[in-house]
């Protein structure tokens, strides 16, 4: 922690630790109710099987936006997706355990809606998926949150920034069976590349950016902003997400140290980044070039592999010591450019979800002989991402040594209930897990919590990397004081 509070800096000098960063994925799931092959009648609509997942919610927290003991936010927005936002980590397997937290606790929810269904005769089944597009062609997000530091060339910064995420899709692409327009389909890297509208915006919705710029950094923003990226797939393996925040974090941090800065990335702008997103994505050589801002033209893989050694430059250079999920990330980074300069995929398909589903596919195809339009091929590549313990492919694959983990069934269970011990998240987490237990009736944000009584005490807790208050202390005491 350095004097103002902070905790970000002071890693400057050589050695140490990369400087400290609050970071949290929010994941939109796809929700379906399929009725059984052949079955008469029409299954529920998305909306209503969203309604029949959250009903406990509902009656819990009376309403359908809720805090978790685990410092994370569970919501459903009208006519939308089910969201589970996870809670600010400063760890990269902290991170990954939180987010299949959530992961966890829908399938529960899936679990009981289902027997909701039966118990009232509904007929069918509710599945969820981490995924990124429904049948009906209607696309839903994975967002990352970075807290990066306020600076005057943020726009600047962010244009290359567009570029290095534009092109992270050969790593951390969920792997995508996209139609041709003449019929037949291919593979792709990414279900969200076609969807993304523009590359730098303050508008989620309508113009879907890959950088979101509205200021609402939940943090001191005199000094931090909050950085919101829309672009990326959403991660079934848990290796997978560890590599695309973790790569992220690697990267800002180079930006953010004076003795790199941010020229060290500025000539990495693209000249057209939203025709090139959708150019890689369909290219899984990762060989097809496009153009710079300068008229210099390389290819996806050239481009990363400039990123990745750029950042293992400034690590050297600045003689930091790496976490083992960081030396991971590293290592997965520079075998995942390697496997498609090689075009032997095989090298990181237990570890990155492209990879992973791409060999899942091929044996499938191979052994029935199929082409890439085939339904029973949409079905399997569904299932890769259903998050149901009993119905989806991870656990399966992951049990098979098909498909690699980051955490233990034990740490993402722990999770569930666990807020991160080391950021803000944990003084929410105890708040909401107390006033849960008394029955009081509280009001939560990001930053503020408050207790609902006639005080109507409030704490805001504007420092995220802060898991230590003494005003939460009091708040807490308020709390177990009968009301
Ligand atoms: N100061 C911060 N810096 C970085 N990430 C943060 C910070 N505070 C919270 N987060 C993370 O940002 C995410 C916010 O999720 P939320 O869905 O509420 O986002 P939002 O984009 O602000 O709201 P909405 O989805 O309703 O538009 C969470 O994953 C959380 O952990
Ligand atoms: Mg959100």
């Amino acid at each position: 922690m350095t004097a103002d509070g902070h905790g970000a800096e002071g890693t400057d000098a050589a050695g140490g630790s990369t400087p400290r960063r609050i970071y949290g994925i929010e994941t939109e799931y796809g929700i379906t109710c399929a009725l059984p092959a052949g079955a008469p009648g029409a299954a529920i609509s998305a909306d209503d099987a969203a309604r029949y997942l959250f009903r406990k919610v509902v009656a819990w927290g009376r309403s359908s936006n809720v805090f978790l003991p685990n410092g994370a936010r569970l919501y459903l927005d009208v006519g939308s997706h089910p969201e589970y936002a996870s809670a600010e980590c400063d760890d990269l397997r902290q991170l990954v355990a939180n987010d299949r937290a959530g992961e966890l606790i829908l399938d529960r929810m899936t679990e009981d809606a289902n027997v909701l269904l039966a118990a009232e005769e509904v007929p069918g089944t509710i599945h969820l998926f981490k995924n990124n597009l429904d049948s009906a062609g209607n696309s839903y997000g994975c967002h990352e949150n970075y807290l990066i530091r306020r600076r005057r060339d943020f726009q600047a910064v962010g244009e290359a920034l567009v570029g290095y995420f534009v092109t992270r899709q050969i790593l951390t692409g969920a792997g995508h069976i996209r139609p041709r327009p003449g019929g037949g389909a291919t593979y792709a890297f990414s279900q969200r590349a076609d969807q993304m509208w523009d590359a730098m915006s303050s508008a989620t919705t309508r113009s879907r950016p890959v950088i979101n710029t509205r200021d609402e950094p939940h943090a001191d923003a005199e000094h931090y902003r909050r950085m919101h990226v829309i672009a990326g797939d959403t991660s079934v393996a848990e290796t997978t997400t560890m590599l695309k925040v973790g790569m992220t974090d690697l990267l800002l941090g180079m930006i953010e140290d004076p003795a790199a800065g941010s020229g060290s990335v500025r000539d990495l702008a693209l000249a057209e980044p939203m025709r090139a997103i959708r150019e890689i994505s369909r290219d899984l050589t990762a060989t097809t070039a496009v153009e710079l801002s300068d008229g210099r033209r390389v290819s996806a893989l050239e481009y990363q592999s400039e990123i990745h050694e750029r950042v293992r430059a400034w690590i050297d250079e600045s003689g930091f010591t790496l976490s083992s999920s960081q030396e991971r990330v590293v290592d997965l980074w520079e075998r995942g450019l390697e496997a498609l300069r090689t075009q032997d995929y095989d090298a990181v398909s237990t570890e990155l979800d492209w990879a992973i589903k791409y060999r899942l596919i091929e044996r499938y195809r191979a052994k029935h002989t199929l082409a890439w339009d085939d339904p029973r091929v949409a079905r399997l590549s569904l299932a890769y991402h259903d998050i149901s313990a009993r119905h989806g492919l991870a656990r399966p694959l992951a049990a098979r040594g098909l498909m690699a983990r980051v955490t233990t069934d034990d740490e993402v269970e722990a999770a569930t209930n666990e807020p991160p011990a080391t950021t803000r998240a944990a003084l929410r987490g105890r708040f909401v897990a107390a006033a849960q237990a008394r029955r009081r009736d509280i009001t939560v944000d990001w930053v503020h919590l408050k207790l609902n009584d006639s005080a109507h005490r409030t704490v805001a807790l504007k420092d995220p990397f802060s898991p230590v208050d003494e005003r939460v202390e009091a708040l807490l005491e308020a709390v177990e004081e009968p009301a």
